[in-house]
């Protein structure tokens, strides 16, 4: 299972976590990664974690301001990238050119979307993998798993129906390592998640009951 710890703008300490996913993955079979703020991409990839970015523009080199450059995100380090997450969510022609730009920088993607007919449409755009998110369940504590199986079963079948090479995580509530396995039973190759380790008093034994059961 692929587990990518989303840290949005929650004011904990970045590297601090960084530094726990990059140890809890070390002893784990489970892939672990990290999603800091652009600003903090760097010294997160420094500590040697695998670091995705939260977000990239459907732009080029070029006049461009205060946005973000898919190839600037791959210089600081990043090895993937999110798109569309629901806090930051672009029109389908966006989604694709900024998928382009990732591509084009050697990021891998994962396309967020909302609900199962808009992962169709994400895993028509040829992304690494989607990831489904119903929103309100996102920062609730009640996992996506439990509250709505059926969304990420159907986010597996809409993937598959369209590109079977498209991997599916799905997010919203995740928290415990049941969250997790009960992700994996519903078809789901991975999890997207942020205030579980982001808001933890102790990110370590957070992420470590994540992958506990994996
Ligand atoms: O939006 C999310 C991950 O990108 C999910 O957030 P929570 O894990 O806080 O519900």
């Amino acid at each position: 299972m692929f587990v990518l710890v989303n840290l949005k703008t929650y004011p904990c300490d970045p590297i601090e976590v960084a530094e726990a996913v990059r140890d809890v993955d070390d002893r784990t079979d489970a892939r672990l990664a990290v999603a800091p703020q652009a600003a903090h991409l760097e010294r997160v990839a420094e500590t040697g974690v695998e670091t995705w970015a939260q977000h990239v523009d459907p732009i080029e080199h070029g006049s461009n301001t205060g946005q973000t450059l898919a190839e600037s995100v791959a210089d600081a380090g990043a090895d993937g990238t999110l798109i569309n997450h629901s806090e930051q969510r672009l029109k389908l022609a966006d989604i694709d050119g900024s998928v382009r730009a990732a591509e084009r920088a050697g990021l891998e993607t994962v396309v967020c979307a909302n609900n199962p007919a808009q992962i169709g449409a994400a895993a028509a755009l040829g992304p690494d993998a989607v990831a489904v998110e119903p929103p309100e369940l996102i920062g609730t504590g009640t996992p996506v798993s439990q509250a709505d199986p059926d969304v990420v079963e159907d986010a597996v079948d809409a993937a598959a129906g369209v590109d079977a090479d498209v991997s599916v995580l799905c997010g919203a509530g995740i928290s415990t390592g049941e969250d997790v396995v009960a992700a994996g039973d519903l078809g789901a190759e991975g999890v997207l998640l942020a205030s579980g380790v982001a808001k933890a008093d102790d990110p370590t034994a957070a992420l470590e009951d994540l992958v506990d059961p994996l």
